[in-house]
């Protein structure tokens, strides 16, 4: 017999929770060779940051209660109660989505990301409420559900079910859009400040389109059907350059400090207009005057450096990094012949001035004929895709 140890009594808990709830009328997950599955977390570990999403049914039933393992229950009170963790996480309230269905059960999708960088303090916390007692499995996508996954196993006894990061993607967003009517919209006159406006898209119809997945650096993919994409290409120049670049020009330290600073300056002292090359519209090839020549191209002018503020040098790093991205992905949508791109990744949180950038770039540029497309929970849906895969993986 099994000696009476808290980790015995855990895994026997769990194990008659299993058993007492039945794998088809709860949807838990069936358990995996590496002990108690963690049945309703997907994980998305990015260069960046670790997208974290939490599937909390509705109506436990008291039974359920009785039986779901202590930890478990303590782990949901701890996700739910809070809307911060730390110094660094954040639970994305806004973003919640309620009544949503997985794997035969309803309930709450919750959205939560901590910097990659802090995962050693994240596994010193999950450590510190009882995970590693559970020998647990966990779905997990993005390049850090191979690098850290020893970590994993070491520090927290937990195992990872890893899964692609793309195909993770277009599955959770393919989830997320049928499930929230309001999720895909695009940005109609996206020049006008005062007429500019969010418009809701019907996404429904989808194939084919591009993905330009704006992280900490850019892959595009092309979508023909739900089982069939290919990556067509990507930059380094990407989110993570944008964040990088404008601490080292500002002397900024956060995303959030560096749109704000990006919203209160003026790129065109800091580029080189087709006007100052000009001195109007190149017309001959429709360049008009007020677009950008060379971006920081009137940087190397010492008297000109003294003169622009750390919101210009904000500004035009974010345009110039936003336009390239635009021209990329411009490009890949003419070569797939493909005319609707969606942009997403968390490059675009709280980053209107890009997104509206896009659209008029994608729209101009395209003489009308492509559309840029944006979604609500722009950096979740690798984290999502990874939780639905659950099943077909083990
Ligand atoms: N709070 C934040 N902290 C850091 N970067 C942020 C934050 N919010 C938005 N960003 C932007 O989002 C980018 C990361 O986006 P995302 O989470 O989609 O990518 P990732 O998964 O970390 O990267 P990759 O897919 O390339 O591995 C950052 O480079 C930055 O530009
Ligand atoms: C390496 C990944 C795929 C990690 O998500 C991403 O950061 C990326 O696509 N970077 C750009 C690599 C390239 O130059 O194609």
């Amino acid at each position: 017999m099994a000696p009476r140890t808290f980790k015995n009594r855990v895994r026997k808990q769990s194990k008659m929770a299993e058993s007492a709830m039945g794998e088809v009328v709860n949807g838990f997950p069936a358990e995996t060779e590496s002990g108690t599955p963690m049945p309703w977390f997907g994980m998305d570990i990015g260069g960046t940051l670790c997208k974290l999403v939490y599937f909390e049914p509705k109506n436990i039933s008291p039974d359920e209660l009785d039986s779901e393992v202590e930890i478990l229950k303590k782990i949901r009170k701890y996700l739910i109660k809070n809307s911060s963790y730390g110094k660094t996480g954040h639970r994305d309230t806004h973003l919640q989505m309620d009544n949503v269905p997985l794997r035969g059960r309803k309930g709450t999708l919750h959205f939560i990301r901590f910097p990659t960088s802090e995962m050693g303090n994240f596994l010193i916390l999950a450590r510190s409420k009882g995970i590693a007692t559970l020998v647990s499995t966990v779905c997990a996508t993005g390049g850090g559900a191979y690098k850290f996954e020893n970590d994993f196993k070491k520090e927290v006894n937990m195992k990872l079910a890893k899964f692609d990061e793309f195909d993770s993607l277009i599955k959770g967003m393919q989830y997320v859009d049928a499930h929230n009517p309001t999720e895909c919209y695009y940005w109609a006159e996206p020049t006008d400040e005062k007429k500019c406006c969010k418009m809701n898209y019907d996404l429904s119809n989808p194939y084919p389109f591009l993905i330009v997945n704006i992280g900490s650096g850019v892959s595009v993919l092309a979508v023909y059907g739900p089982n069939n994409y290919k990556r067509v290409s990507g930059t380094s120049i990407g989110g993570g350059t944008f964040l990088g670049l404008c601490c080292l020009l500002t002397g900024c330290n956060s995303f959030e400090e560096a749109i704000e600073l990006a919203a209160g300056g003026d790129n065109t002292h800091v580029d080189k207009l087709v006007r100052d090359i000009y001195g109007g519209d190149y017309q001959r090839f429709g360049l008009p005057g007020d677009l950008v020549a060379s971006s920081f191209g009137q940087m190397n002018s010492r008297d000109r450096r003294s003169k622009v503020s750390r919101e210009d040098l904000a500004k035009a790093t974010l345009v110039t990094i936003t336009n390239n991205i635009g021209s990329i992905a411009r490009m890949c949508a003419l070569q797939e012949k493909i005319d609707r791109v969606v942009f997403i990744g968390n490059f675009l949180r709280v980053n209107p001035i890009s997104m509206k950038l896009l659209a008029y770039a994608m729209d101009y540029w395209s003489n009308g004929t492509m559309k840029a497309l944006f979604l609500e929970h722009e950096g979740y849906f690798g984290a999502v895709g990874c939780l639905l895969q659950f099943n077909e993986h083990s």
